[in-house]
């Protein structure tokens, strides 16, 4: 069956169709990650988004249990060159084909991604439609153009209650705005006690959990769309440690007075060079993202810039000057992409126990506002506390 993807530029791509019939409109974006596709389909930070695969062969090692980051693909739309329908590979339990037939998902093959990705990095990302319908291509030009595209992605990825990954140490409140398998993964791999809540959860309601860490989590989106998250975060920040990941990231930097903006075509694969500005060293990461830190918004706030992108120079890692609290742009969990990041988990939990030597009470938070009747600690009572 023919699908055809249209651009908002009227660029119009001919190619087979695989994956579900129908129509789906998106933010068309390119990864340039050589395998993954699996963590690529079901990373909810790719909600209300086209995806095309740069590697031109996708679908060959098929889809397998085990490498999920998330129960179920929220993508919008999925466009490869080749589509292999049998996978070969022990692991693989069924196809791409399959899981996008499953979910709902319109995919396109037999496309010249190299066409698009050139044109979506020239001219900067836009919308996009796919279908497999037989409507007039001026008619869906026109649809396309008047179509919004969603902003409440976050809501729709989110945990919808709280929920548990027990373990016997460090108790970290992951904050879901989307979050990736791989994040509790790597939390639950070094023994912590993870409790998920969803993104509108709020502070009173986080201290209520005592946790002695916060993960601010990856998520879709304009961090924009999330206003509610920086309140949260700005009235935890000195109170309990605080570790932003991408999306947590920008809205970590939101919620500390700096501001974001939109990349021309953003940082999607797995082999960006970030460069650790304090040691100097370079790290490969793996990385999704739209947005970015503004630099010039840092200035007047109590940030630090720790890390920055080696191709565009652009920020990748934040520290705070004061409180316990530091954030990455790019993928410690990798999933997919290399594993050279994930020390920063370490560095969280180090961050976590230093602040708790520091102060001692600060473990029992939730019963000083239980003792004040649900109000946040008092100002100056932690070394870390807020001005
Ligand atoms: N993976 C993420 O968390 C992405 C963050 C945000 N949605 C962006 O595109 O920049």
């Amino acid at each position: 069956m023919q699908a055809r993807l249209l651009l908002e530029d009227g660029t119009l791509f001919i190619g087979k169709a695989f994956g579900s019939e129908g129509e789906s409109a998106g933010e068309v974006v390119f990864n340039t990650g050589m395998s993954g596709y699996q963590e690529v389909l079901s990373d909810p930070s790719y909600c209300g988004q086209i995806v095309t695969m740069t590697y031109p062969l996708i679908g060959n090692y098929g889809i397998s249990r085990d490498d999920f980051e998330s129960i179920r693909p929220f993508i919008h739309g999925f466009v490869v060159r080749e589509h292999e329908e049998v996978p070969s590979n022990w692991r693989a339990e069924y196809s791409i084909d399959s899981l996008l037939k499953e979910y709902g998902i319109v995919g396109i093959s037999g496309i010249d991604t190299r066409m698009l990705t050139r044109i979506i990095r020239h001219y900067g990302v836009m919308k996009g439609i796919i279908t497999t319908s037989n409507r007039p291509t001026e008619e869906l030009l026109e649809q396309l153009k008047a179509t919004r595209l969603i902003t409440d992605q976050v809501s729709r990825v989110s945990t919808k209650s709280v929920y548990g990954c027990p373990g016997t140490k460090e108790r970290i409140v992951l904050v879901d705005y989307g979050a990736k398998s791989g994040i509790v993964r790597d939390l639950t791999k070094r023994g912590c006690d993870v409790v998920v809540v969803p993104q509108d959860a709020t502070a009173d309601q986080i201290r209520r959990l005592s946790p002695d860490g916060i993960l601010l989590s990856n998520g879709p989106g304009d961090p924009k769309d999330v206003p509610h998250a920086a309140g949260m975060i700005a009235e935890l920040l000195g109170e309990i440690p605080i570790f932003g990941i991408c999306l947590g990231h920008q809205l970590f930097a939101l919620a500390s007075g700096a501001d974001t903006e939109k990349l021309k075509f953003g940082h999607r694969g797995g082999n960006h060079p970030v460069k650790d500005l304090i040691t100097g060293r370079c790290y490969i990461t793996s990385q999704n993202h739209g947005y970015t830190v503004k630099e010039e918004s840092i200035a007047g706030t109590d940030l630090i810039v720790t890390h920055i992108n080696n191709n565009d120079k652009t920020i990748e890692g934040l520290k705070h000057k004061t409180y316990p609290a530091f954030s990455v742009q790019y993928h410690p969990e990798a999933a997919p992409g290399p594993f050279d990041s994930s020390y920063l988990f370490d560095d969280f939990l180090t961050m976590i126990h230093s602040f708790k030597e520091q102060n001692p009470r600060a473990p029992r938070q939730a019963e000083i506002v239980a003792a004040r009747g649900g109000a946040s600690a008092p100002k100056g009572e932690l070394a870390y506390a807020k001005k």
